[in-house]
């Protein structure tokens, strides 16, 4: 294994995972490859090498594949540098399988992983789950490079990654959604922006600092906050006479099947290029 390391993509995720990558190979080459030029130049002016394509690779690079699913048959079937690839390969693009990565690029190590934007900030949280032929080399290797984003897990089943998608890829957005709209509240009340962000965000990573010290479920910190007959409660109320419940499960189950039916997408436009 080399130390050299190949971004593709440098869109929202992938440039994302740049501040880990910068952390842990210091002393690696680390090439972005993506085929917008305003993301290039974005990236080359952080002092990184960046590539519209890969011509050729260093055989023991590793590689991320931080591309949309639907650009993924196309890549693979014009960048023949990556065919049969001995380096290691992380995939983190929503619902493509293992096997079709496999199958496209006719390489062996292959992990599959879904990290979050906060990786930004070293604070993603990463699901991963690692091809049965991948060696244990690059397994070890991908636990590291995984690691320097924030936390990591491996799964051994790969259907878990489409709920990991929905929870974990997605999370940060919904989180988002949610300080949105108390920000929006906020503001009509009479804060101003500067104060409704601070109180939003300090809400919201007070509790994620509580929720990781992990020695309450996050219905306990829900009541330890409602007084009884206090004002959370009326709150917690219009939560429940909503369905709150219902609407985050529904929403996560719609992720997880779009997951799902990317990966079936991916594959069958796999399959129909390999039998042109
Ligand atoms: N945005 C997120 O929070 C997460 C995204 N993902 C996955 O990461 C991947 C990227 O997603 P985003 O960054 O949100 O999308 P994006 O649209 O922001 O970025 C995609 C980037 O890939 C580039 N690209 C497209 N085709 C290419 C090709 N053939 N060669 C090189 N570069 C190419 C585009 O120019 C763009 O810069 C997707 O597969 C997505 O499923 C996974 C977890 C979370
Ligand atoms: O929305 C998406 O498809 C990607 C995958 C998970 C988060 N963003």
């Amino acid at each position: 294994m080399s130390n050299d390391i190949v971004l593709v993509g440098a869109g929202c995720m992938g440039a994302a995972l740049l501040p880990g990558l910068f952390k842990g190979f210091q002393k690696s080459r680390i090439l972005v490859v993506d085929t917008s030029p305003l993301r290039r130049e974005k990236v080359a002016a952080m002092g990184v090498d960046v590539a519209s394509a890969i011509d050729n690779i260093d055989g023991g690079a590793t590689v991320v594949l931080a591309l949309p699913p639907n650009s993924f048959s196309g890549f693979a079937s014009s960048t023949l540098a990556l065919k049969g690839h001995a380096g290691l390969v992380i995939s983190v693009m929503a619902g493509v399988r293992i096997a079709t990565i496999k199958h496209a690029l006719q390489i062996c190590n292959v992990v599959r992983a879904i990290p979050n934007t906060p990786a930004e900030t070293l604070k993603s949280m990463t699901v991963f789950c690692a091809a049965t032929s991948v060696s244990l080399l690059c397994l070890e290797f991908a636990e590291r490079v995984l690691s320097l984003f924030g936390e990591a897990i491996r799964v051994e089943s790969e259907n878990l990654m489409d709920p990991a998608t929905a929870i974990c890829g997605g999370g940060p957005a919904y989180i988002s959604y949610f300080a949105e709209c108390m920000r929006c509240f906020a503001v009509e009340q009479g804060f101003n922006d500067d104060e409704s962000a601070l109180i939003v965000a300090q809400v919201l990573c007070g509790t994620g600092s509580l929720l990781s010290v992990g020695d309450r479920r996050p219905m306990q910190l829900c009541r330890d906050v409602m007084t009884p007959g206090g004002t959370t409660a009326r709150a917690v109320e219009v939560l429940d006479r909503n369905n709150f419940k219902e609407v985050v499960g529904d929403a996560l189950l719609k992720a997880t099947i779009h997951s799902r039916s990317l990966g079936c997408m991916v594959e069958e436009a796999e399959n129909e290029r390999s039998h042109r």
